[in-house]
């Protein structure tokens, strides 16, 4: 069992990706992304892509100084999991990697028009471009990734995303 979590309690962003470090030793390789993606009913294709996108474009950003690594394993250290935020996010997860609690209210109150609770696909359009900071194409990317996989794996039968369910992403219960 590695330090991070042995050292007092994960950061609600630790705790959102803990669930991909399958053997619990601080670091997500990319064939633990790919076992995870798979773990919660994603096929080999969006899990194979999940894992090199993920891992290739994150992982250099969480490598602490001075560590050696396989670079071709694509490693991400969870205990740096914040430095691996980007722009055009919701700014849900603060710096540090916290849960921001207005602004989690704030994608439903500006954006949930059909239902108060539930985004459909098009309001979940409507966020990612309100989202988005003038030619920050790697942010566009990252959070349209992210939105648009968790609408893909969690949207109910009537195409509706519940905040509940994006709650539980943010704080790591979903999976
Ligand atoms: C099916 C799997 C996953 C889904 C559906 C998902 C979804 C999300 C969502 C919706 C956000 C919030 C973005 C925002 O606030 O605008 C997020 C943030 C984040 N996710 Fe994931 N995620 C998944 C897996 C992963 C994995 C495997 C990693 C890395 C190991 C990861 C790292 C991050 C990071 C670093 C952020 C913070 C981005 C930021 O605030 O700028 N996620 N994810």
């Amino acid at each position: 069992m590695a330090d991070v979590y042995e050292q007092g309690e994960l950061t609600p962003l630790q705790r959102h990706v803990a669930f991909f470090d399958r053997d619990k030793d601080g670091v997500i390789y990319s064939s633990e992304t790919y076992e995870g993606f798979r773990a919660i009913g994603c096929g080999v294709p969006l899990s194979a892509a999940a894992a090199i996108f993920i891992n290739g474009g994150l992982g250099p950003k969480t490598i602490p100084e001075n560590e050696k690594t396989p670079p071709f394993k694509l490693p991400i250290y969870v205990k740096n999991i914040h430095k691996g935020k980007h722009g055009s996010d919701s700014d849900v997860y603060d710096a540090h990697g916290r849960f921001v609690p207005e602004k989690f209210e704030k994608i439903f109150k500006k954006h949930a028009h059909t239902k108060p609770d539930a985004l459909t696909g098009k309001e979940l359009q409507e966020l990612l471009e309100a989202n988005r900071e003038p030619k920050d194409f790697k942010g566009w990317l990252g959070g349209f990734t992210e939105w648009k996989v968790l609408y893909y794996v969690c949207k109910d039968k009537d195409g509706f995303l519940h905040k509940d369910t994006a709650r539980a992403v943010y704080d790591g219960s979903l999976w």
